[in-house]
């Protein structure tokens, strides 16, 4: 591994080759990927020192990309590759799940077959209990050495394999399981409660269906009557129309998170850029349960050739939905490392490749958005940054933060400007104000960097600032004001 002399020097521009600050860069923290990584890291390590590990060659995976993980943990955000150590080799995600730990699936299956042992062959052989199993379909089940039990989990990139493993052996699972059950059924349906039999398979039809349909209605109306309710209580009381459609939105937000995270994996096998593509399908679809409409223009200027830097103003968690509304392919964002510990919305930005940066330390948040700079342009994508650093809903801009500018000279990329008009019509958290709307967005012609160096940083800040403060007083109504401003 490559050690820099000076960790600091990162700061002095693209003409001047920077050494990745490696200990900074440890002592970054975070939870979710180092957790993943460490496992790997410390995996692949020990696979190379001691071929003849006591703990069995099944403790490594096969296929375990030979990748530090602190470089993966910058920006992973080429699917199939090791995004910072280009040379070493090709990354495969997929590799992992050969060497993933291997639960024998009849283990699985005795705890929920047990009860109906009664009509399996006596001599089952790959039963351990006194009580006889079904037969078993397919070949038996060879169950594996201890050391494949406790096998290290595998990392979070080789949670769920886009082809066979566990996917296929969960199928056949439940293939089995159902059959199991049909004995159950046949032989023991006197001895089920009523409701239970009603409830399952469509017995509504043959046992007492008037009852059934009766309950049916019963939940039918108290369900108007739930949604009559809340609809009476938005239209009466500001606070509670502001409060219901926003925990709405973190609702959908959750559950889409949760069920998206898991296509994501399937699909694309782990942490990449790509799945930037499935989110965005989603959470286009949004704006129709809170009446928002967008209106953009300029979506043209981002055919530039190569990487980017995209700066726009930022008002609220709503934000999402105008950024996924124009969202180049191959882009990801910077985010606040909180975001990661957001339950299934931490899991999902994760997947997407979001860079997580550290605003309490601005040597770490420094230090990763230079690791961005260099292998942004080898990966070819675009990053979206908020240079304001935080929510902003007054109708203005805060002054900018320069990462993104810094960021954007390092790698001699031009800046594009995206500008939301103002939500302040439509959204307002302090006058619990959230209605439908329209928001006007603007993808602004790209501001070239080629050439400049960090003295430069400061203006391209301003100039970049003024721009698109000007064109948001412009897209909401206000315009003739923040011409003059600097
Ligand atoms: C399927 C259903 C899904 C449902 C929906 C769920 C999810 C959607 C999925 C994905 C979307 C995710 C979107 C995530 C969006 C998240 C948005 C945010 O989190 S915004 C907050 C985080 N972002 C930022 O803060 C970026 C802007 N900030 C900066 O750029 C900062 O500069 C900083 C790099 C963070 C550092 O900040 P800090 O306050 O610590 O320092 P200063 O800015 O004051 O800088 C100090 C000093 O350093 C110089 N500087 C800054 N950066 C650099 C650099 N890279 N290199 C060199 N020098 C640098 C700076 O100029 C200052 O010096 P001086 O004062 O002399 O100029
Ligand atoms: C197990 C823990 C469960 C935690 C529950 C999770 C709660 C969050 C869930 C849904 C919210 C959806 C948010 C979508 C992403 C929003 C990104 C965003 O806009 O972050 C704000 C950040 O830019 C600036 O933060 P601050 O203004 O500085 O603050």
């Amino acid at each position: 591994m490559r050690k820099p002399t000076d960790p600091t020097s990162h700061q002095e521009g693209p003409k001047d080759p920077t050494p990745i600050p490696w200990d900074a860069l440890e002592a970054w923290e975070d939870p979710i990927p180092m957790q993943d990584t460490k496992t790997l890291h410390h995996m692949v390590r020990r696979s190379k020192n001691t071929p003849h590990s006591t703990t069995g060659p099944h403790t490594t995976p096969r296929g375990t990309p030979k990748t530090p993980h602190h470089a993966r943990r910058a920006l992973p955000i080429a699917p199939r590759r090791n995004p910072i150590s280009h040379q070493e080799g090709p990354y495969d995600p997929h590799g992992h799940h050969e060497g993933a730990p291997k639960l024998p699936h009849h283990a699985t299956r005795d705890t929920k077959t047990r009860r109906h042992t009664k009509r399996g062959p006596k001599n089952a052989p790959h039963n351990t209990t006194a009580a006889p199993q079904p037969p078993p379909t397919g070949p038996p089940p060879a169950p594996g050495p201890v050391t494949e039990l406790r096998a290290p989990k595998p990392p979070l990139l080789a949670l769920s394999p886009p082809h066979g493993g566990r996917c296929g052996r969960t199928r056949g699972g439940g293939a089995e399981l159902s059959r199991a059950h049909r004995p159950h059924k046949a032989g023991a349906a006197h001895a089920a409660p009523r409701g239970g039999g009603r409830k399952r398979g469509g017995g509504s039809v043959g046992l007492g269906g008037s009852r059934g349909r009766g309950m049916e209605l019963g939940w039918l109306l108290w369900g108007a009557a739930v949604l009559l309710l809340l609809h009476l209580l938005m239209e009466l009381s500001p606070a509670v129309n502001f409060v219901l459609r926003i925990g709405f939105y973190y609702v959908l937000c959750i559950v889409c998170s949760g069920l998206t995270a898991p296509v994501c994996l399937l699909v694309n096998g782990g942490r990449t850029v790509k799945n930037m593509r499935i989110i965005k399908t989603v959470v286009k679809s949004f704006k129709y349960f809170f009446g928002l409409r967008f209106e953009v223009k300029g979506l043209e200027n981002f055919d530039v050739e190569g990487p980017a830097i995209i700066v726009s103003n930022h008002q609220s968690i709503l934000d999402m939905m105008g950024l996924m509304e124009v969202l180049p392919d191959g882009c990801v964002q910077v985010g606040k490392k909180e975001l990661m510990y957001a339950g299934t919305v931490g899991l999902i930005t994760y997947l997407g490749g979001v860079i997580f940066i550290n605003r309490k330390s601005t040597t770490s948040a420094k230090m990763v958005m230079a690791e961005v700079a260099k292998t942004m342009t080898a990966d070819n994508v675009k990053v979206w940054v908020y240079p304001e650093g935080t929510r902003n809903c007054t109708g203005d801009l805060l002054p900018f933060k320069k990462g993104a500018f810094h960021l954007a000279v390092q790698a001699q990329v031009p800046v594009i400007p995206v500008v939301y008009s103002s939500f302040t019509t439509f959204y307002n958290p302090k006058k619990n104000l959230f209605t439908s709307g329209k928001i006007k967005v603007e993808v602004l012609p790209p501001i070239e960097t080629k050439g400049l160096t960090s003295d430069d940083v400061s203006d391209l800040t301003d100039r970049c600032y003024n721009i698109m403060r000007e064109t948001l007083f412009r897209l909401s109504g206000r315009s003739g004001e923040g011409k003059d401003s600097s």
